[in-house]
């Protein structure tokens, strides 16, 4: 695992954008493997402005996301396919036919896993997978004690996940119980994988993450077994933790 130690959350999301800028200019054709949660919209905001000002190409780029919430419409403001919308694939030149997030709506939601699982590999597996940690571990939707096989599939979300994400809802009760996710043996096929983590609230993950035991408990410590993982790390994320080996 290669660990990019940067100052601040800015640092992080202009290194990521540039890592997915180099990839693309050298696949044009690239499989992106995208996330969400407050990590990643730095980094969206900075390819967006590097579309506008360089003019980086994404007509030809596919995009699997890794999760969605359970009963959201994609037009609803709280699901991850809104989400991506507005906060990237609006402001880029991408195909939206070409973007894919599983859908929290189908009624048949177990098929809807086994499709989206067989679309990923229909086009060859992810390329490049983008990552952010929750404070357990969590990868994707991916609680604490999934097995590190795991295709996509449909989780119960922990409290302490529905807690973290309530701030997005008007209410707790509105944060949906249920999710889609990617699996984590889905995950571990990508080809490479980014992982970014910024601010305080992560120094237990990445202590966990760069110096824990590999454990389904802390489901992104398999990532350890990854051999093209790339973390970047802000300084807040990083205080005090001393990486061994
Ligand atoms: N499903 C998402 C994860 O993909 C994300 O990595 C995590 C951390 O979110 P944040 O980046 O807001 O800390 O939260 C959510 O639960």
């Amino acid at each position: 695992m290669k660990i990019i130690e940067v100052e601040n959350y800015q640092e992080m999301s202009k290194q990521a954008a540039q890592y997915i800028i180099e990839k693309i200019k050298k696949q044009p054709k690239l499989k992106l493997g995208l996330a969400t949660g407050g990590t990643p919209v730095g980094l969206y905001q900075k390819l967006i402005e590097d579309h506008r000002e360089n003019g980086t190409d994404y007509y030809d780029v596919t995009t699997f996301n890794l999760d969605e919430y359970i009963g959201l419409q994609g037009t609803d403001p709280n699901s991850y396919r809104y989400f991506m919308n507005d906060q990237l694939f609006d402001h880029i030149n991408i195909q939206k036919e070409n973007t894919f997030i599983p859908s929290g709506v189908k009624e048949d939601s177990e098929q809807e896993a086994k499709d989206y699982e067989a679309t990923i590999k229909s086009y060859g597996g992810i390329d490049l997978q983008i990552l952010g940690i929750g404070q357990n571990g969590h990868i994707g939707f991916n609680e604490p004690g999934t097995s590190f096989e795991s295709a996509t599939h449909i989780v119960q979300l922990a409290t302490s996940t529905r807690e973290a994400n309530a701030r997005y809802f008007a209410r707790m009760e509105d944060v949906p119980t249920k999710a889609i996710t990617m699996g984590i043996g889905t995950i571990m096929k990508s080809k490479e994988i980014l992982l970014l983590i910024s601010g305080d609230s992560k120094t237990e993950a990445f202590n966990r993450l760069v110096n824990g035991e590999i454990d389904p408990h802390f489901p992104a410590s398999i990532l350890r077994k990854h051999p093209g993982v790339t973390v970047i790390a802000d300084q807040a994320a990083r205080l005090g933790v001393k990486v061994h080996g």
